[in-house]
């Protein structure tokens, strides 16, 4: 059994639980239900932007506790000064420590900025929840789901109003589940059942996703000079979670991830740096 097979075993338990504990037409009352979502996209490819997905995470399954004394609403404002294009908050608590109130708490803290809810969506259910709860995003990985499942959830999400980020770690599963209602594609570098990273995952699928949809080098970056080869090669977006998390003040390490990448770009008029 995987690590991925036992988030699965697992969330397919917490859903239920949810869904009986509180219904979809309860989820559909809540103030945030009601908000326009912002577009991910357009804030990852916009002409200023730095392309920064920044993550707020506690713990993850490869690297054990990360961070468990940073506050998420000040944790993600920093982040958003420091210059990140979108913000990613996970909602899973056995493996990553999160919860729905630190996705509340970042939406209340940051009302102009897109948020993906990092979590495994499995069940049409957690839609509703991340609408209600103020995502803007949310995250199909496809060694997860079917291609039709991938289909069914992402025409759904787009019902809703949220940006679908497709999560593919090789060509096949790139070519399966690739469709109309996806909006951007992440390549994910990190091995689910290694949890080795490599760049090169990314740099060997680029090409291979077409221009119509953003693309996002997702896991494993720790430096300006990696995203800008990244960036190179064809990438508008970089989800970036334990470089930042792992210090005591993670929105100054993105800020000087920020600079240092910026530099590189003669055109890039930064604003966030000064
Ligand atoms: O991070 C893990 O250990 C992990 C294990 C199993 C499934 C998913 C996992 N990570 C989710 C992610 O996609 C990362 O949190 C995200 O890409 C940021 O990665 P990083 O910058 O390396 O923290």
């Amino acid at each position: 059994m995987t690590i991925l097979d036992e988030i699965i075993a697992q969330k397919r338990i917490e859903v239920a639980q949810r869904k009986e504990a509180s219904p979809v037409s309860v989820l559909e009352q809540m103030p945030d239900f009601k908000r326009h979502p912002l577009s991910a996209r357009e804030a990852i490819q916009g002409l200023h932007s730095t392309g920064i997905i920044a993550e707020f995470k506690r713990k993850s399954p490869s690297k054990g506790i990360i961070n468990d004394q940073a506050d998420v609403a000040l944790t993600t404002q920093g982040y958003v000064a420091a210059g990140a294009a979108v913000l990613s908050v996970l909602t899973d608590e056995p493996f990553f420590g999160g919860t729905p109130a630190d996705l509340q708490a970042a939406r209340l803290a940051n009302p102009s900025t897109p948020i993906l809810r990092k979590d495994f969506v499995i069940d049409e259910y957690q839609l509703f929840e991340a609408k209600a709860w103020g995502a803007d995003l949310v995250l199909l990985i496809a060694s997860c789901l079917t291609p039709a499942e991938v289909k069914a959830l992402s025409e759904q999400a787009q019902n809703l109003g949220l940006q679908v980020l497709l999560e593919v770690h090789d060509e096949d599963e790139l070519d399966q589940t690739l469709m109309h209602s996806i909006d951007l594609v992440g390549v994910n570098n990190r091995n689910l059942k290694t949890f080795t990273t490599s760049i090169d995952t990314s740099l060997r699928l680029v090409d291979r996703i077409p221009d119509t949809f953003g693309k996002i080098t997702e896991s494993g970056l720790h430096d300006a000079e990696t995203m800008f080869n990244l960036f190179r090669a064809g990438f508008d977006g970089f989800l970036i979670g334990e470089a930042f998390m792992k210090t005591a003040d993670p929105a100054a390490a993105l800020r000087s991830i920020v600079t240092d990448f910026t530099s590189r770009m003669p055109t890039f008029e930064n604003s966030f740096t000064s």
